[in-house]
Order: structure tokens, then C-alpha cells, then sequence
């Protein structure tokens, strides 16, 4: 399967912009709350129109603003399973489950009650009420009540958060047995770290409306700890252990560590919090910190009286936060040559980004 999103969306203060192709598999929708994470999959499901752009699934257009297409929500074959249930209180569980099968389209085969219920463990549950049923199984469910409607894709928006830790635990197994065995490419949203390393083919991170790809074994760190900040690719070049630190080259320039024990040559990944990082235009005078790089501003964003500046160091963007006051008396612009400066960088204060940069 392929789903291209190219879409921009507005509501209220808050814009989706997304450029996303994705493939068959599990998807996790991962970002910290309020990104966007269930804009992006209410605009695949239909339940959103999208302004501007297109969203086309294996090759048929379902959503086309400039040309006035747009593809209601019940012509798409999507199943979704949402936060909560959502079960039909007055129907046993063989009822909510076949009640799915009325979506299928009814030139194909249908879906097999036993086979969904075999997959998700629902055999001895069906003729129970929703009302005597756990949380977790009330949750199965409503998956196999989505996978009833033979659905082309599977949309899950935090499927398992309204469970406690020991019934995520039972019913993580059965989510990865729909994605290894039901051969239904998943979009999932979350953020849990758990269930990301867990379940994910590829992780899209959502950060204030901007969805992207990302590289989860590097990036998903950082982003589990969502602090804002910006990465960066170095090599261990070496060790000055009279002055407590290490050395690295990264495409922008050098840079100084604090004191690690990796190996000279070792290719890891360094996270830049914003908090740490200072802009300036010149280099000038004398100043206690150790990492000084050259770049050029790339974008200028505010919101909420912070501005974030985008800097091109060396082909790598590095994000510093100002006031708008120093914006203005830094009078930046696009274009324009700045300084980074940082003290030295720590990547000892997290083993699991230690553990994510094995060369
Ligand atoms: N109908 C709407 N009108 C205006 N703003 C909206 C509307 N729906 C959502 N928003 C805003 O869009 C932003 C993204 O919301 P969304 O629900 O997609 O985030 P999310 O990442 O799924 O968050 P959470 O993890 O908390 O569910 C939020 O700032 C939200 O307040």
C-alpha cells in the first residue's frame, strides 16, 4: 500500500502541514499532546477536509481540494478504533462484532466472525455483554469489530490509553498479531514510548502541526523526553582528558563533549536542547563557552512571544529560542550569518542516547 498525504490545514490557531508517503505496516503517530497527531488521521479517515492539498491511498485519490474531491469517510475502508470502545451497549459481543461486517463492501468475501475472534482471543466472550467485560476486553473488542469491516487500512488513536499498565501488557501481543498476521497496514497513534519501540515499522513524530519520517533508532529519545531541540551527526575524533573532554567533528564543525568513554571514531548522535543554545551575529570577545558554529538563519518562526530561529550549520539545522526583542536587535532575517554558542555537550546525562548511537 501507499498513502501520499500532502495536505495544509488550518483550525483555530493551529495548522497541519503535512508531506507524508507511507507504506504497508505499522505506522506510529508519535508526538507530545496537542501536535496534531489525531488532525493528521481524522484528515485520512475523512473526518477531516483538508484546505488545501491531496491525500491519495494505493494510487485513488480520496481527498483533492483544488479540484473539489473529496471521498466521504464510509467510501474509504478504513477501520478506527478510538481511545474508548465505543461498543453497542444492547448488542452481545458477537453482535458488535458482526455489526462491522455491514461496512464491508458486499462483492467481497466477508470476514469470518472465528477467525477475528480466534485472533483476538474473543472465543469465550461472545455471548457477554460490553457491560461485563474489562476495559482491555471491552477494547479487543472494538478492534475486531473495525477488522469485521475488512478494512484497507487500520487507523488506532491511543488505543491503549485508557488501560492500566498490566491489561496494555495483555493486549500489545494481539495488536502485533493483527500487524504480522491480518496484513492490514496500520496508522497508530500514541505517546508511549513502550508501545512505539514495540510496535513500530516507522515512526512519524508530530511536533506543532509538522509531521515528518523520522529515524526512531536516533531521534525517538529525545523526543520521548519532549524537550525541544535539534540533532546532530558526530564522529568521536578524540579525548583531552587533562581538560575533561572528548572531541568530535560534526558536518558543521568541530565541537567539544564533556569527558565519555567512547571510542575514537565512534559516529553518534548529539541532541542540542534549545535551552542551551545562544545566538549571536559576531563572535566577539571572550566568552566561557567552549562551542562556538558558524551558520545561516533558515526560518524564523514565533508563537506566544518565543521565536524560534532554524540555523543551517554546516547542512544540519540547529534550533536557538529568542525573545522577540532580540530579533529585532539582532535584526535577523533570513539569509543572514550567525553564531551558535554552546557549552560543552553532554551525552553521558542519557544512556539511551549512548545506547542509540553503535555506529
Ligand atoms: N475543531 C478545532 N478547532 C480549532 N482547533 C482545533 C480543533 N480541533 C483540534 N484543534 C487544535 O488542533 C491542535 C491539534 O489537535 P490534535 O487533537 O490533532 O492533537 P493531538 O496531537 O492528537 O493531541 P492529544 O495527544 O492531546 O490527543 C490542538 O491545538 C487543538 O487544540
Amino acid at each position: 500500500m501507499t498513502l501520499t498525504i500532502d495536505i495544509r490545514h488550518r483550525q483555530g490557531n493551529f495548522t497541519l502541514e503535512a508531506t507524508l508517503a507511507l507504506d504497508a505496516g505499522l505506522t506510529v503517530i508519535f508526538g507530545p499532546s496537542g501536535s496534531g497527531k489525531t488532525s493528521l488521521i481524522n484528515a485520512v479517515a475523512g473526518l477531516i477536509r483538508p484546505q488545501e492539498g491531496t491525500i491519495r491511498f494505493n494510487g485513488v485519490l480520496w481527498s483533492d481540494a483544488a479540484g473539489g474531491h473529496f471521498l466521504p469517510p464510509h467510501r474509504r475502508r478504513i477501520g478506527y478504533v478510538f481511545q474508548e470502545a465505543r461498543l453497542f451497549p444492547h448488542m452481545s459481543v458477537a453482535g458488535n462484532l458482526t455489526y462491522g461486517q455491514r461496512f464491508a463492501p458486499r462483492t467481497e468475501k466477508k470476514e469470518s466472525l472465528e477467525r477475528i475472534a480466534a485472533l483476538l482471543r474473543l472465543d469465550h466472550l461472545l455471548s457477554r455483554m460490553p457491560g461485563q467485560l474489562s476495559g482491555g476486553e471491552r477494547q479487543r473488542v472494538a478492534l475486531g469489530r473495525a477488522l469485521m469491516a475488512a478494512p484497507q487500512l487500520l487507523l488506532m488513536d491511543e488505543p491503549l490509553s485508557a488501560l492500566d499498565q498490566g491489561l496494555k501488557a495483555q493486549i500489545l501481543p494481539d495488536i502485533e498479531r493483527i500487524r504480522d498476521h491480518a496484513g492490514i497496514p496500520i496508522l497508530y497513534v500514541t505517546h508511549a514510548l513502550a508501545e512505539v519501540t514495540r510496535l513500530a515499522d516507522r515512526v512519524v513524530a508530530v511536533e506543532e502541526g509538522r509531521p515528518r519520517l523520522i529515524d526512531s533508532r536516533h531521534d525517538l529519545p529525545a523526543l520521548a523526553e519532549s524537550r525541544p531541540g535539534s540533532f546532530l551527526q558526530a564522529v568521536i575524533t578524540g579525548h583531552d582528558d587533562a581538560e575533561g573532554l572528548t572531541l568530535a567533528q560534526t558536518p558543521a564543525g568541530p565541537l567539544f563533549l564533556r569527558q565519555t568513554s567512547l571510542a575514537t571514531g565512534m559516529r553518534i548522535r548529539l541532541f542540542l536542547p534549545v535551552s542551551d543554545v545562544i545566538l549571536g551575529r559576531e563572535v566577539e570577545g571572550a566568552l566561557s563557552t567552549l562551542n562556538r558554529l558558524p551558520g545561516t538563519v533558515r526560518a524564523i518562526r514565533e508563537d506566544q512571544g518565543t521565536v524560534t530561529v532554524h540555523v543551517d550549520c554546516g547542512g544540519e539545522i540547529i534550533r536557538a529560542e529568542i525573545t522577540h526583542r532580540s530579533l529585532l536587535a539582532l535584526q535577523l532575517a533570513e539569509g543572514v550569518s550567525v553564531t551558535l554558542f554552546f557549552k560543552a555537550v553532554s551525552i553521558e546525562t542519557s544512556g539511551v542516547f549512548r545506547r542509540s548511537s553503535r555506529p
